[in-house]
């Protein structure tokens, strides 16, 4: 559903993102991993309209979108958990899944208020709570709850569980598998690439701003030597 093409990426005169070719056919859950600063999170941003690519195409069933702003692209059916979260902290927990609410484009609501709150019971006890009174990890989960009441066909999360506790980093990855079950296709990048690609159909591996590597994610999981060389692990 979503294809990158030949992206190219800079910030000031550094050239970030090097002729970079993916895709996230639909319904797939593909793990983007790199060791820090390969470019994954401006990949990211170069798909989501963050960042304007130099030279490239992003593509969306087909139709081509390169450069559209974040709002019109999140209309496309793409939900995004970026880095460092991105929730309203002056609104209420409510008020923040509230307005995100929307129906797919395919005129489905599968995720409602009440499925958020059955998925994430530690937010139906913080509705009236501001956004800032919360923990990192209830704000991760406020941040992944915004993202799937706007029902997406695509869901990017990028770190989701940097910085969190064991506990809490345990039930996000519960609810990643839930997401995926649900056939929305899910972009997930982690410092924990044992979780990723046990939660992925797919990988690809980034290095200096290139795709160096793609294929199952179980096949990269059985190459300790290649995983040694992609990720220094
Ligand atoms: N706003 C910016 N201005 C200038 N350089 C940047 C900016 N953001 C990132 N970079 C640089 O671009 C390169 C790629 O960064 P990016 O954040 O995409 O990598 P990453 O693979 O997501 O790594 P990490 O996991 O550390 O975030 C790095 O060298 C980084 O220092």
């Amino acid at each position: 559903m979503l294809i990158v093409r030949d992206l190219n990426t800079y910030y000031g005169n550094s050239h970030i993102l090097r002729g970079v070719h993916a895709g996230i056919p639909t319904a797939t859950s593909v793990g983007l991993l790199g060791r820090n600063g390969m470019g994954k999170t401006t990949l990211i941003r170069s798909m989501m309209g963050y960042v304007r690519p130099a030279s490239g195409e992003v593509q969306v069933d087909g139709r081509t979108v390169t450069g559209w702003p974040p709002e019109k692209m999140a209309r496309l059916g793409i939900g995004y958990v970026p880095e460092g979260r991105g929730i309203f902290p002056n609104l209420s927990v409510r008020e923040n899944l509230v307005m995100s609410e929307r129906a797919g484009i395919d005129g489905r609501r599968a995720w409602t208020f009440d499925r958020v709150m059955a998925t994430f019971p530690r937010l139906a006890e913080r509705l009236s709570n501001g956004g800032q009174q919360l923990s990192g990890g209830e704000q991760q989960m406020l941040s992944i709850g915004r993202a799937l009441m706007t029902n997406p066909r695509l869901l990017i999360l990028d770190e989701a569980t940097e910085g969190l506790a064991p506990l809490i980093v345990a039930e996000i990855w519960r609810v990643i598998g839930e997401i995926r079950s649900t056939g929305i296709a899910t972009l997930i990048v982690d410092r924990d690439y044992r979780k990723v690609l046990a939660h992925t159909d797919l990988a690809v591996v980034m290095e200096k701003g290139q795709i160096v590597r793609h294929g199952a994610s179980a096949d990269l999981l059985a190459e300790p030597q290649a995983l040694e060389e992609l990720l220094g692990v």
